[in-house]
């Protein structure tokens, strides 16, 4: 049987099997073949005994039907795979010594540096928008020398204001376990999903519990990009060995938006021995990506296959009650009465993601507070004209699909079946190029949209069509027909 059964096997559990299970439970095991025995490693107990209990059984059944029929055998165990070509991961000793004009000469990036100034600096939208994120934020952890460490918990983020619903349970219990037992079975928490979807609040929750449990707790929040900034004045100021010991000394670490590190590959580095002391001190990692650990580009491999070594967790958008149940609680918690059925007007106009739900339900509430009027929804929808017209506006994945069958003389159902011939495929994937750059849905969406298919399908389509646009002036032309066609 050849090593690479699993990964057959594994593309067609992805077909069967939702996203959000798929990519907890069977995406991040891995797998070695000896003498005909297939060996499972999963990242922690907790994942080994779920996997043997709900999908041990379908995994031998499609192995032995990749297998001409014949039932290898499969056990499961906590770990990683022995990895031959994989050099020996290096221990949580300290980088080799450099001097420091090395360091900051030759290993940080000018990406870096740039980060380095922006980040200092206060003037960039990519501050303001940090800037908007603390607002509120309270309970710096640590200042230390001449690095300021900036780690602020925001009071309000935490599990009793997080609604929970079917697109965040998971991750919800998932935080509240850690933040009960952390440094436990889920280490690190990967938590990912698109803008605006809960992410950051879920980490601060978890902090904020943390801290509440033990209130001699060490937790360091912050933005990676404020990690990359913190290295890379620690290297300037000769203060490497503090920044490290910082970091190290916390009993958890929260790092949001990981996506920056890409292309920062000192700080990748730095944030991999950090991580491995971290680990191996028994102190917890959260970190919050805007997708799957294995899709983040130009980021270390090794870095990549850590972050499955504990539990990754998918944060969908909100389904409509979900919704409705934000903007009651957002109601609420700011002394206004809503009526649901007006909670349910603005849930079923707004449904991008909750930062957006939220401002509507600030614009709305600020209108009924200057004029005094009652929150009906004639009234909502007066208060929202212009965002409800940009929404209106946005072209919808239906008229996507229906445009493009139609440019290419097939059906729409061809679009959503499973049929990968050649005709099929490339239309399927220019339509869901389009319904990711012409509208607001998330790549889950837009994958349930084409027969319920996986996002990380869908984010090869975007890029396939990308590359295929710089090659191929046939897909070139009609990608720019596409656009003509749907956006005038
Ligand atoms: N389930 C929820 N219950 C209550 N509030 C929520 C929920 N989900 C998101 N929010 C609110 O929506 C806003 C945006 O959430 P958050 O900043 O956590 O998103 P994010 O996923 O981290 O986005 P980004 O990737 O842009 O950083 C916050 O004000 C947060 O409180």
């Amino acid at each position: 049987m050849p090593n690479s059964m699993w990964h057959q096997c594994l593309e067609v559990l992805r077909d069967e099997f939702p996203a959000q299970q798929f990519n907890t439970w069977l995406r991040p095991l891995q797998s070695d073949l000896r003498e005909g025995q297939l060996m499972l490693f999963a990242p922690n107990r907790f994942v080994m005994d779920w996997v043997n209990e709900k999908y041990l059984r379908r995994i031998e059944e499609v192995l032995k039907d990749l297998n001409g029929g014949q039932a290898p055998r499969v056990q499961m165990k906590v770990g990683s795979a022995p990895r031959e070509s994989e050099p020996v991961v290096r221990s949580v000793a300290e980088p080799k010594p450099a001097s420091l004009a090395d360091e900051i000469g030759q290993r940080v990036t000018e990406e870096e540096k740039s980060v380095a100034a922006t980040v200092a600096g206060s003037t960039s939208a990519g501050v303001s928008r940090s800037a908007q994120k603390i607002n509120g934020e309270r309970r710096p952890v640590q200042v230390e020398g001449d690095i300021k460490h900036q780690s602020f918990l925001n009071e309000t983020f935490t599990f009793e204001t997080f609604v929970e619903g079917k697109s965040n349970q998971l991750a919800r219990a998932a935080s509240m376990q850690v933040a009960e037992n952390p440094g436990g079975a889920y280490n690190p928490l990967f938590l990912y999903g698109g803008v605006g979807l809960g992410k950051t609040h879920l980490m601060h929750a978890i902090g904020n519990e943390i801290v509440r449990r033990n209130p001699k707790a060490k937790v360091a929040y912050l933005r990676s990009e404020r990690f990359v900034a913190d290295m890379v004045k620690a290297l300037q100021l000769n203060a490497i060995n503090e920044f490290k010991r910082y970091y190290r000394s916390v009993d958890a670490l929260l790092i949001d938006d990981i996506q920056f590190f890409a292309r920062k590959e000192r700080s990748q580095e730095e944030f991999f021995h950090t991580f491995n002391a971290l680990l191996e001190g028994g102190q917890q990692v959260i970190v919050t990506c805007d997708r799957f650990p294995k899709e983040i580009v130009d980021m270390e491999e090794r870095l990549k296959s850590r972050f499955g070594w504990g539990l990754t967790v998918m944060v969908e958008p909100p389904e409509l009650e979900t919704r409705v149940a934000i903007l009651m609680k957002k109601a609420e918690q700011a002394n206004v009465k809503l009526s649901s059925e007006a909670a349910f007007f603005i849930a079923q106009k707004i449904r991008s993601n909750v930062r957006e739900l939220e401002g509507a339900l600030r614009l709305v509430i600020a209108n009924a507070h200057f004029t005094g009027s009652e929150i009906t929804p004639p009234f909502i929808r007066e208060s929202l004209k212009d965002l409800l017209a940009l929404h209106e506006k946005q072209v919808s994945i239906d008229n996507i699909q229906r445009t493009v069958a139609e440019y290419y003389k097939i059906k729409v159902a061809d679009l959503l079946s499973k049929r990968r011939t050649r005709t099929v495929t490339r239309p399927r994937q220019v339509a869901m190029s389009l319904a990711k750059e012409l509208t607001n849905h998330s790549l889950p969406e837009i994958g349930d949209a084409f027969g319920g298919r996986d996002h990380t399908t869908v984010l090869h389509a975007c890029k396939k069509i990308v590359e295929l646009q710089e090659t191929d002036p046939g897909i070139r032309e009609d990608y720019q027909n596409f656009m003509r066609l749907l956006t005038t």
